[in-house]
């Protein structure tokens, strides 16, 4: 447990461009999520350009992939083989994280693109580390991978007249846990591309004002 006065460590997780990493640091310079101090992020894709972003805020990095840190051999088809790989390769990465000289309160997956099982899960809850997740969809809308898309199919077919994005705490089940911050977001008829900009405007805020909530809880909670 930090001490009382400490920032707040927070580890952030993405897989691609990291604008909602991007938000995350500018809200803690600005002091839009007080006394916090973002420690280190984690990628799972060589190319993300958040870690381009991290080198220029000075976060510390590394880049951790169940093939390329060998787990699973390049083009291995083996169902068996993936699904072992694949607890391994969580396992390890929490491992990793609670091994860390500064570690994490809080664990921010912003555009993280990998499922976790258990063996991730398990041991950070064991220990009271607290993971959260930005979801550009609604609660039960659009489980998943590519929701944007299918919300605005969804959105064109008429099936629905809105949709919506949330922060929510991880569990086994994917994008089912409790929400934390839900926003609405009205389709004009836009098109994709113009839908995907505006979520993300929204996203940029709404990441801020989640991770700043769950601080305050974790900072609220050593008191006692
Ligand atoms: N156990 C959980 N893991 C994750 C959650 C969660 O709620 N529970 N949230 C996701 C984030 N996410 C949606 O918000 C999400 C990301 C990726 C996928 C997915 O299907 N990933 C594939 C790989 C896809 C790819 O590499 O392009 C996979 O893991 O095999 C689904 C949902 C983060 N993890
Ligand atoms: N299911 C998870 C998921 O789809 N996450 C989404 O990835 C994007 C990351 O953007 P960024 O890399 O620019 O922050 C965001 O739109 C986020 O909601």
């Amino acid at each position: 447990m930090a001490h009382q006065d400490e920032p707040c460590r927070i580890l952030v997780m993405a897989s691609g461009n990291g604008s909602n990493f991007q938000a995350l640091i500018d809200a803690i310079a600005g002091d839009a999520i007080p006394n916090s101090r973002i420690t280190r992020l984690i990628v799972n894709r060589a190319k993300a350009f958040a870690t381009t972003r991290a080198e220029k805020a000075g976060i510390p990095w590394e880049y951790f992939n169940m093939i390329s840190n060998g787990f699973l051999a390049k083009g291995e088809k083996d169902e068996t083989k993936i699904a072992e790989a694949r607890k391994q390769y969580d396992a390890a990465l929490a491992e990793k994280i609670l091994k860390l000289d500064e570690r994490p309160e809080l664990i921010v997956l912003a555009g993280w693109m990998w499922v976790f099982s258990s063996e991730f899960l398990r041991p950070l809850e064991e220990v009271g580390i607290k993971v959260i997740n930005l979801h550009p969809a609604l609660p039960g809308q659009f489980d998943g991978a590519h929701a944007i898309e299918r919300a605005y199919e969804d959105l064109k077919a008429g099936k629905i007249q809105y949709t919506g994005i949330m922060v929510h705490y991880v569990i086994q089940e994917v994008d089912r846990g409790d929400p934390i911050m839900i926003q609405e977001i009205e389709w004009e008829g836009e098109d994709l591309e113009a839908l995907e900009a505006k979520i993300h405007e929204h996203e940029h805020e709404l990441i801020v004002k989640a991770t700043a909530k769950v601080v305050r809880e974790i900072v609220e909670a050593r008191r006692k």
